[in-house]
């Protein structure tokens, strides 16, 4: 008798249709309409379930499509896709998503006039964007949005998102590989090469003080992006704040305070110390917080590598998105001072750690992972900095004080949240 051989293409495709099918079930039992391409097409839900199942099917596609090209195929594709991002690039960079018309079809001449792109130039880049569903070409030179292009030019900061990618990034990340290997013969009192440093001649913070209007278009992708990952409600989910009362939550590097404000709001009693060094940043936060808000929300100036000043009555230190902008000897530098702020605390005064948590590798879906990879390296891009898993924060929590312990994970792709207590004898 013939032995039945395994097909891991075909186990693949049925996995891929299971979770289609319960997919689409998931879409009907929330009374949500199947996603298309078209403009009209609605937004997919991003309730925990649903993400669950997305995650699943990404892994098992990518895999199906990755068995079926070969290496050698997929990595020639795969290794060409800066030229795709460089036509996104201009895409972004002539304006192209806003100079579409909402409802209908644009003509390549008009769009050569709107954008002032020659018009031999907009195929070439349109088709390939078009193959992405980023566009349509309806008739040879005719052009409509779709769900992919419509999202973009309606989401201001979805598209600050997009560019700051494209232009910063996408060169200090071909910079890379050489600022890694300038580190190996550098001097230690000489400023650290990063990759951003190499392709611009100046650190990334330098480079947005020198370019406020790039230094705009960030703080515009910040908001865009924490809109797009739900940050907000993730971290109001993430930790039981009413526990805290009208106890103070001391916000450390809090920039704007956006986050802060948006917890006020919702947080009747608790009040709120937002901390930066930015002093812009803190201005700007104080003269945009409603009069209603004022009584419980102070801004004060605070370099997160001096002794901490606020201490006693405190509800919780918050630390969200600061460690990743940093190397480990200046993380641990930040939790010392907020360990001995908390030795002036009650012992239930928690240090609330909001980041992106990388998972260990196989304990969340590849998807998941992927993103806190991309994340870690554009940290060491950026600023020589890193995402770290939660075994790395504790060795750092450690290095600044032994009783600083992990007690609590609340783990979410993109953010999460640690939640750290100092142990008393
Ligand atoms: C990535 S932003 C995070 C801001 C805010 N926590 C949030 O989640 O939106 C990092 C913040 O750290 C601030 N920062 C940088 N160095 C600092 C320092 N030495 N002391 C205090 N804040 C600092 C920056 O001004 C910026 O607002």
């Amino acid at each position: 008798m013939a032995l039945a051989t395994k097909s891991q293409l075909l186990e693949l495709a049925q996995e891929i249709q299971e979770l289609t099918g319960q997919l689409v079930a998931h879409l009907s039992d929330a009374g949500k309409k199947e996603p298309n391409f078209t403009a009209e097409s609605t937004e997919v839900p991003s309730d925990d379930d649903y993400n669950a199942l997305r995650d699943r099917l990404c892994d098992a596609t990518a895999d199906l499509e990755q068995l079926v090209k070969g290496p050698k195929t997929h990595l020639r594709d795969y290794f060409s896709t800066h030229h795709e991002l460089a036509a996104f690039q201009v895409a972004f960079d002539f304006e192209f998503f806003t100079a579409f018309p909402r409802d209908g079809s644009i003509e390549i001449g008009e769009l050569a006039q709107r954008t002032g792109l020659d018009e031999e130039l907009i195929p070439r880049v349109m088709r390939l964007l078009c193959l992405h569903h980023i566009f349509e070409e309806v008739s040879e030179g005719r052009y409509t949005h779709t769900h992919g292009s419509i999202t973009l030019a309606e989401n201001e900061g979805l598209r600050a998102a997009a560019t700051y990618q494209l232009d910063e990034y996408f060169q200090a990340a071909s910079h890379l590989a050489p600022s890694l290997r300038a580190t190996i013969s550098q001097s230690p009192d000489e400023p650290k090469v990063t990759a951003f440093r190499s392709a611009y001649g100046v650190s990334l913070f330098e480079f947005y003080a020198r370019h406020p209007e790039r230094g705009a278009r960030f703080a515009r992708a910040m908001i865009g992006v924490s809109q797009l990952n739900n940050d907000f409600n993730q971290l109001l989910g993430c930790y039981t704040w009413d526990s805290l009362g009208a106890k103070a939550i001391v916000d450390v590097g809090g920039g704007n305070g956006h986050m802060s404000v948006a917890l006020a709001k919702v947080l009747k009693y608790a009040r709120f110390v937002i901390q930066d060094a930015n002093e812009g940043m803190l201005n700007q936060g104080e003269m945009s917080t409603g009069q209603d808000l004022k009584n419980r929300i102070t801004f004060m100036r605070h370099d997160f590598f001096t002794p901490q000043p606020i201490f006693g009555d405190v509800g919780a230190y918050l630390l969200r998105q600061i460690t990743h902008n940093w190397a480990d000897e200046d993380v641990i530098k930040i939790f010392k001072e907020l360990a001995h702020a908390l030795e002036n605390c009650d012992p239930s005064t928690p240090l609330l750690i909001n980041e992106l948590i990388i998972p260990e590798p196989g304990s969340r879906s590849r998807f998941e992972e992927r993103i806190g990879r991309q994340m870690d390296i554009m940290m060491l891009v950026a600023l020589g900095a890193r995402q770290r898993s939660r075994a790395q924060f504790q060795t750092l929590l450690m290095k600044a004080d032994p009783r600083l312990k992990i007690t609590k994970v609340h783990d979410g792709i993109p953010m999460g949240i640690l939640e750290v207590h100092l142990a008393r004898g």
